[in-house]
């Protein structure tokens, strides 16, 4: 497991905006989906791909010969129906289900009586606060309360007593969200099983993500010599460079897209 707390490079609020060129075409683009290409929705099922911005990652993904991968704590079938893309790289469930580019999928064995008897847990607590949603991931379970953001004491106060409660289990904290997710696996698990395998093997990594699940992801690339890119101002993290929002990200892609593009039309 990536331990994002030892391996801080930097821990700055203020952090320098990447340039296009931080992409070439020997690079890997790792990206995280919400808050990060996605702007946040009350409703997880109501998240909307801005347009135009599949164009842009379908021309990087070729320039990358298929070495981008969405990395993110949906699940992949959530990733598949949100952007449509069944043939991209993609790690669900913090990595508790990676599919590499060939379209092979893995899955980390979850123990099936813990996973039961947590569901049952987490949905005693959501009857109890109302507002509170339950996300069920099929390896993992989440409570969520941005519409309710009054539930965020209670959650976090009783949210790391119910992960105690089971060996195999870990509490993944996000975003208004309170996530249970099996043991040992975390982003930048999944980023580092990517980067020894092809496409991703060689290939100077890059990562964007703005959530703490990210910061073992940031933590992974950093030590591989890549570059990590935080989406939002959180701190602290370990970080290298900033960019301010989703809105500001696609503004981004669209910059390194144009670079790609118009290098291998030069290299042609
Ligand atoms: O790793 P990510 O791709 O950033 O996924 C993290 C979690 O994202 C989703 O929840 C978050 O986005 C929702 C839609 O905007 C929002 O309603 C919620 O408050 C956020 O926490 C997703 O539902 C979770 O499964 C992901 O783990």
């Amino acid at each position: 497991m990536t331990d994002p707390g030892t391996a801080v490079t930097a821990t700055r609020a203020r952090l320098p905006r990447p340039s296009a060129d931080l992409v070439t075409p020997a690079s890997a683009l790792f990206l995280d989906a919400d808050g990060t290409l996605l702007a946040f929705a009350d409703d997880p099922d109501g998240v909307v791909v801005p347009d135009g911005m599949l164009d842009t990652l379908d021309a990087i993904h070729d320039v990358l010969g298929g070495a981008l991968a969405l990395v993110s704590g949906r699940a992949i079938a959530s990733l598949d129906g949100i952007f449509g893309r069944p043939g991209w790289a993609a790690a669900g469930q913090h990595g508790l289900e990676r599919r590499d580019a060939e379209g092979r999928t893995t899955t980390v064995p979850v123990d099936a009586g813990e996973l039961a008897r947590l569901r049952t847990m987490v949905h005693g607590v959501a009857d109890r606060l109302p507002g509170v949603r339950v996300e069920d991931k099929s390896w993992s379970v989440a409570l969520h309360c941005r519409e309710h953001p009054e539930h965020s004491p209670e959650l976090e106060r009783i949210a790391p007593a119910i992960a105690a409660r089971f060996d195999g289990f870990e509490l993944q904290p996000g975003s208004y969200v309170y996530e249970f997710k099996p043991r040992g696996m975390d982003k930048g698990v999944a980023v580092a099983a990517f980067l020894d395998n092809e496409p991703f093997m060689g290939r100077h990594p890059v990562y964007l993500g703005d959530d703490l699940t990210d910061e073992h992801a940031f933590a992974m690339v950093n030590e591989r010599g890549g570059a990590s890119v935080r989406v939002g101002a959180r701190t602290p993290s370990s970080a290298v460079f900033t960019l301010s929002s989703p809105a500001d990200v696609h503004a981004w892609l669209d910059s390194v897209k144009t670079a790609l593009t118009q290098g291998a039309a030069g290299r042609q």
